[in-house]
């Protein structure tokens, strides 16, 4: 394609996201087109704490989510080692592994695109991404409540051992950091769709049987550095998108770079919350709620001289459970 047709392409699908973030931002309980905040919400008092206590973060919560469809979470109880061991071994595949051992990995060799994906796997209006990833599959072993043997892909085949992990002697760590950062981010996911439910108006236990071997895809993500500006291709590292589970949980180092697109077509800089972890609404959430709940387009320009990383996981309800409206 020449590049001037690149060029109004991506003009054409940058509007269409922003018609389209538009249109479902104007939701029956949205007053206005206000521009949407990112509210922080402590959760600490959620965990222990009696009927009332929980039921106060969930409004918080449902102002977020029919709002903006995103908020910040702290007090959320994932350790500040795995946090930090999972953002060291995410810096150790992507800028100190040799390409050809990450190439053992490539998404190329998975029949679902689990392991190392390059950035150039990826496209947005005919234009690479820079971001580079590491993706992986919910599976028993990883979960602290150990599972129940139901897990299948979202295709309904149970098909198991389908992650690729890097060898041990090269990353040492690797697998253990994931595993630990990732059972707790399960924990951490039931424990939400508790404060979901409440924040929907029905049994805080609603979602638990249907999260007993839970859609989990995650993925690590690494952003270089913006190049100097008189090199600069505009580069994005991540495209406009929704997300399209329940709701993700995004843990990111301390640069900056995820923006969220505001009715107005503008694009909001989300804060770095020093401790804190992303909350955001995706698409089946969004359909679920019919639109209550707002699955806000998306995408991270990483704008600084320092590297970024991060942790989304995508959390959803168990694969094979048929997800319906209520009679
Ligand atoms: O890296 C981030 O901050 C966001 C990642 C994201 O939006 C995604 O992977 O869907
Ligand atoms: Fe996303």
């Amino acid at each position: 394609m020449a590049s001037s047709s690149v060029a109004i392409k991506a003009a054409e699908t940058r509007k269409e996201a922003e018609d389209y973030l538009e249109l479902r931002l104007r939701g029956s309980e949205t007053d206005s087109l206000v521009e949407p905040s990112i509210p922080i919400i402590d959760i600490g008092d959620t965990f222990e704490s009696s009927l009332p206590d929980k039921q106060k973060a969930a409004e918080e919560i449902r102002r977020a989510c029919i709002t903006s469809g995103f908020f910040i979470i702290t007090s959320h109880g994932i350790s500040t080692k795995a946090r930090g061991d999972i953002l060291d071994q995410a810096k150790s595949l992507f800028t100190k592994t040799p390409r050809e051992q990450k190439q053992l990995i490539h998404i190329k060799h998975s029949l679902y695109g689990y392991g190392w994906e390059p950035s150039d796997a990826t496209t947005i209006a005919g234009d690479v991404e820079t971001k580079e990833a590491f993706n992986w599959s919910y599976e028993d072993d990883l979960d602290v409540s150990g599972g129940d043997s139901g897990y299948v892909q979202l295709d309904g085949s149970s098909v198991s051992n389908v992650n690729q992990w890097p060898d041990e002697p090269l990353l040492p760590g690797f697998y253990g950091g994931i595993k630990d950062y990732y059972g707790q981010a399960l924990g951490l996911a039931r424990h939400l769709c508790k404060l979901f439910a409440l924040s929907l108006r029905l049994p805080e236990d609603y979602f638990d049987s249907m999260t007993t071997h839970p859609s989990g895809n995650s993925r690590l993500m690494y952003y270089p550095p913006a190049e100097p500006v008189a090199e600069s291709k505009d580069g994005v590292g991540l495209g406009a998108h929704s997300d399209y589970q329940c709701f993700t949980i995004l843990l990111c180092s301390s640069t900056p770079g995820l923006e969220i697109l505001s009715p107005s077509g503008r694009w909001i800089a989300a804060p770095v919350v020093q401790d804190g972890l992303v909350i955001n609404i995706g698409d089946m959430m969004m359909r679920w709620t019919n639109g209550l709940f707002k699955s806000t387009v998306h995408r991270v320009v990483n704008r600084t001289g320092e590297e970024r990383y991060s942790v989304p996981l995508f959390f959803g309800v168990n694969n094979d459970h048929i997800v319906e409206g209520e009679t």
